[in-house]
């Protein structure tokens, strides 16, 4: 897959087949527009182009203060994306300039002009121009004037509920990790670096790696403990993850923090990514240290037998 960030050096595309949107998760949803994508194509012997845009449009307009939940960053869109086999990624900077033009300009002016489609490929719920005026009437509108093929996409439905990046996003706020990763169709991942914490793991007997997130707009699943796997140094392990402010020992600030099964090795500064797979419990007070360290036992035996 190329990835183009700069608009005045794309290449010519041979009938690019387009689809445009933040795609934020790549989840299942998005997954069955990139297939159509792909058979449209093939089918006119076109090239696969997605639009997306960075930063994600929400960080853009969302009111001062208010954090984004990102699924997926840039970096992690771009992997997901690959694996789908697309010819052509456009990265568009999303500015406040940019989310201001009519609908008709951003159409006309920047999509038609830019990729001159052969096919445009677009969700059911796609929106686009100024204050999301623009949507598939204003294509089908359009179409004839430009000649290109239009196809909607209708929502894609998982155990009755319909897939969308906002319902991912609760799902991982609850906790309810397996429903998010079914969504997704992968389990979610998080990337970070392993970085010191107050050493008292390794006391416990439970030596637990601190993740610091690679980008603080990742969304971080609710607090509990977690049974995931891990990967650092090419290898991937079982672990036992808990995302908390460690109340027994009356800390503060949320930590994300792993112990990796039948692991023994210093990984601080590693890049370490861990994938979520089922939710064990929630995070808890303990009136002693035994009783934590009684308790992580069986987390981490229920862990094993999860992510087996
Ligand atoms: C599987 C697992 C479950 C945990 N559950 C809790 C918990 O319920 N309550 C709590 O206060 N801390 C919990 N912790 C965090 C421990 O208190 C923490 O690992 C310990 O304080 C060591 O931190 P350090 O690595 O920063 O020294 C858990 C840790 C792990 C790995
Ligand atoms: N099984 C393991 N799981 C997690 N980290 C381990 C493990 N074995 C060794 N380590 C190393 O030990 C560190 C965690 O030890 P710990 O005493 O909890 O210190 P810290 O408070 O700095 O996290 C990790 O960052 C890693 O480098």
């Amino acid at each position: 897959m190329q990835v183009h960030r700069d608009l005045q050096q794309l290449p010519v595309f041979r009938n690019a087949v387009i689809t445009i949107g933040t795609f934020d998760g790549v989840h299942t949803g998005h997954q069955y527009i990139l297939q159509q994508l792909q058979e449209a194509a093939a089918a006119c012997n076109g090239e696969t182009v997605i639009i997306t845009f960075d930063p994600h449009p929400r960080e853009v307009l969302a009111p001062h203060n208010q954090p984004v939940h990102l699924l997926t960053t840039l970096e992690e869109k771009i992997l997901l994306l690959e694996k789908q086999g697309i010819h052509h990624l456009v990265v568009v900077p999303f500015t406040k300039a940019f989310s201001e033009l009519s609908a008709k300009a951003y159409l006309e002016d920047f999509l038609i002009s830019t990729f001159k489609p052969h096919t445009i490929i677009i969700g059911y719920d796609h929106r686009f121009g100024h204050n999301r005026e623009g949507g598939l009437e204003l294509l089908e509108a359009e179409q004839q004037k430009f000649g290109f093929r239009l196809l909607e996409i209708p929502q894609q439905v998982v155990h009755n509920l319909t897939v969308s990046s906002t319902k991912i996003r609760k799902s991982l706020q609850e906790g309810a990790i397996q429903l998010a990763n079914e969504l997704l169709g992968y389990p979610y991942f998080i990337n970070g670096t392993v970085v010191h914490g107050d050493k008292m793991g390794r006391q416990l007997g439970f030596p637990t790696a601190n993740i610091a997130l690679n980008d603080a707009r990742k969304l971080i699943p609710a607090e509990g403990v977690y049974a995931v796997t891990v990967t650092t140094g090419g290898h991937t392990h079982k672990g036992a993850l808990n995302i908390g402010t460690r109340p027994t020992f009356n800390g503060r600030e949320l930590r994300i923090e792993v112990f990796i099964l039948d692991f023994d090795e210093e990984i601080y500064g590693e890049h370490i990514r861990v994938n979520f797979l089922d939710y064990i419990r929630s995070d808890k007070k303990f009136d002693s240290v035994e009783a934590l360290v009684l308790q992580m036992k069986d987390d981490v035996a229920r862990a094993r037998v999860i992510a087996g």
